[in-house]
């Protein structure tokens, strides 16, 4: 299987609002898969769906060869997961915020000595083992949360904004963190909203409206939109796709 993540027609109702309307996507295994489109546009209940948290309303798709539909906890098992909102417990330390989430990943005491050492070492977290969480920067938290979600090596991880609100230097470790990642083989599918994090994916997929608007390669998606840089493609986007809804508004 080179396929980590297919989805066919994937859509999610909250009533009379579509949040997420006929997502068709694939992200193939080892690749960075960004998931890109402005606020609301559907991004974060799509991941919800692939990540087993939410059933979509219609549609189908797999994720690590599981069933969206049927097999949420087997996907919720296998999947690295970080949210907007990561949840670490602050008044814990980096190694205590560590044996907590290897507990509920079930690790025996061996693989949770190896895994933690492994993380705070990716991580760039040692000799701060025994600091509070909550006594660390933005940079640093995030690093701990990424460090706690990937102790059970998955081979797939879902990250929502991980890097909203952070300073340029760590999110540029962190990126460095995510290829490191890909390099070993695991696949990532995130969603950002800062460019130059999006330009460094191998894919990209656009989506506004709960539509996806285009994806392909960040090189692709300049050259078809004949657009200077990924932001350019970004605007274009919503501009035309805003033209369209307005064209088809006064059609009525
Ligand atoms: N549980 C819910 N109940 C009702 N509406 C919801 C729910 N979750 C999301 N929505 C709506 O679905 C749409 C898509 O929201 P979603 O959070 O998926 O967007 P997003 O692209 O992740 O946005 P952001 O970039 O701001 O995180 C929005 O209009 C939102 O208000």
């Amino acid at each position: 299987m080179n396929v980590a993540i297919e989805c066919q027609q994937l859509t999610k109702r909250f009533g009379e609002r579509t949040a997420v309307n006929q997502l068709t996507l694939t992200v193939p295994k080892g690749s960075i898969y960004g998931f890109l489109g402005p606020n609301g546009s559907g991004k974060s209940t799509t991941i919800r769906m692939l990540c087993g948290l939410m059933t979509p309303t219609t549609g189908s798709g797999t994720v690590l060869g599981y069933d969206v539909m049927t097999q949420s906890e087997e996907i919720k098992q296998r999947i690295g997961y970080m949210s907007q909102k990561f949840s670490l417990y602050e008044d814990l330390t980096v190694e205590e915020n560590l044996d907590f989430y290897a507990g509920v990943y079930q690790l025996g005491a061996a693989e949770r000595k190896q895994r933690k050492a492994e993380l705070i070492e990716m991580a760039g977290l040692t000799g701060r083992e025994k600091q509070l969480a909550g006594s660390l920067s933005g940079g640093w938290k995030q690093r701990l949360a990424l460090s706690c979600a990937l102790l059970h090596k998955p081979e797939l991880l879902i990250l929502d904004e991980p890097t909203a609100g952070v300073d340029p230097v760590s999110r540029r470790i962190f990126w460095d963190v995510i290829h490191e990642l890909a390099k070993q083989g695991i696949t990532v599918l995130v969603t950002t909203h800062y460019m130059d994090e999006a330009q460094t994916c191998d894919w990209i997929g656009f989506i506004f409206f709960g539509n996806l608007l285009a994806e392909g390669t960040p090189g692709e998606l300049i050259e078809r939109m004949e657009a200077n840089n990924l932001e350019d493609v970004f605007i274009e986007l919503v501009r035309r796709e805003e033209a369209r809804q307005a064209a088809e508004g006064g059609a009525r």
